[in-house]
């Protein structure tokens, strides 16, 4: 008699099948930061599961962040984080210490696939000119190196993608006078993510999705087509962080990438849930004509 739980392991593989024919060759862009990236054995769950996409045939490019990081480091050296709607307010020497910390980020997710046996490349988006981007206003203020990206050149994604490498990229860019900038990693996912036709967009952040009432935990919205994520901003339901992330959400399935999902990087695996089965967590985004699945959480 076979044990009941080598059948329900099985039984888990078989469900994976459609979905790894479905994204069979097809690019993934995740997005990683925030809190979910502070916890070493979280950050090693998030890679191996990264690491598995790869080897079952998708191509995934890591999109991530550091903010945390890069504030630990600004209080290091003796000086205030500042954010003004959400974004670092960015003077020289922000910069540059924003710069050194994605730097050895990027570095260290690199070192975690290599070690799985993965081989990875770190970039920013200065290398082979990937993100150009002008200074971007808060309101008409100005904050600083903060960069508001005005083209993508996905060509030395594209190459690393052929020979084969995981691609990890860190959101610094360049304006047209080569001066750095610092952008916020949610925005460079989506920019990533709408150059390269991504399949999936995914946002693994440190909350469960979206809520329907920002201060209510228990109104989890598991699907939303882009008029009503539009809706929730305008109603007023959705503030901080959110904001900017369910915009480049909304942005993202408007100009063509098939499907965006905001996750809860404090589940391990929650990626590979996603993904692989029927189970359907965190928030994901519809086009107009995109088929609601899960109903009955509306
Ligand atoms: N309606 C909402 N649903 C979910 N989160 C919300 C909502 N409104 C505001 N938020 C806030 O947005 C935050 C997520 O954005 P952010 O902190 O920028 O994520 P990350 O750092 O992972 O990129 C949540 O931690 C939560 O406090
Ligand atoms: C302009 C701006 O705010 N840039 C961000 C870049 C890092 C980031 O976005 O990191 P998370 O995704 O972990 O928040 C910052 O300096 O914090």
């Amino acid at each position: 008699m076979v044990n009941q739980m080598y059948l329900d392991k099985a039984e888990v593989l078989i469900e994976a099948l459609p979905y790894i024919q479905r994204f069979n060759r097809k690019i993934v862009v995740i997005k990683y930061g925030g809190s979910a990236m502070l916890d070493e054995e979280l950050k090693k769950n998030v890679i191996k599961d990264v690491v598995l996409l790869k080897l079952v045939g998708f191509k995934p490019i890591i999109v991530h962040g550091g903010g945390k990081e890069i504030s630990r480091w600004v209080g290091k050296v003796g000086m205030e984080p500042h954010f003004i709607n959400g974004l670092r307010v960015t003077d020289k020497d922000t910069m540059e210490i924003a710069e050194m910390v994605l730097a050895k980020v990027n570095k260290e997710l690199v070192t975690n696939v290599q070690s799985l046996g993965v081989n990875a490349v770190g970039i920013s988006g200065k290398d082979g000119g990937l993100l150009e981007c002008k200074k971007k206003l808060s309101g008409g203020e100005d904050i600083g190196y903060v960069g508001d990206i005005t083209h993508v050149n996905p060509g030395i994604l594209y190459d690393l993608l052929e020979k084969d490498f995981l691609p990890i990229v860190f959101p610094v860019g360049f304006d047209k006078n080569y001066d750095s900038y610092n952008i916020n990693a949610d925005d460079a996912a989506c920019a990533i993510a709408k150059a390269v036709h991504a399949e999936k967009l995914a946002f693994l952040s440190d909350i469960e999705g979206v809520y329907r009432d920002k201060d209510d935990p228990s109104s989890l919205i598991s699907e939303l087509h882009v008029h009503e994520a539009q809706k929730l901003i305008a109603d007023g339901f959705v503030g901080g962080g959110m904001i900017p992330k369910l915009g480049n959400c909304i942005d993202a399935i408007e100009k063509g990438v098939n499907r965006v999902h905001i996750l809860d990087g404090r589940i391990p695996h929650s990626l590979l849930l996603e993904i692989f089965t029927n189970k359907g967590i965190g928030t994901a985004i519809l086009r107009e004509d995109g088929e609601k699945y899960y109903n009955e959480h509306e």
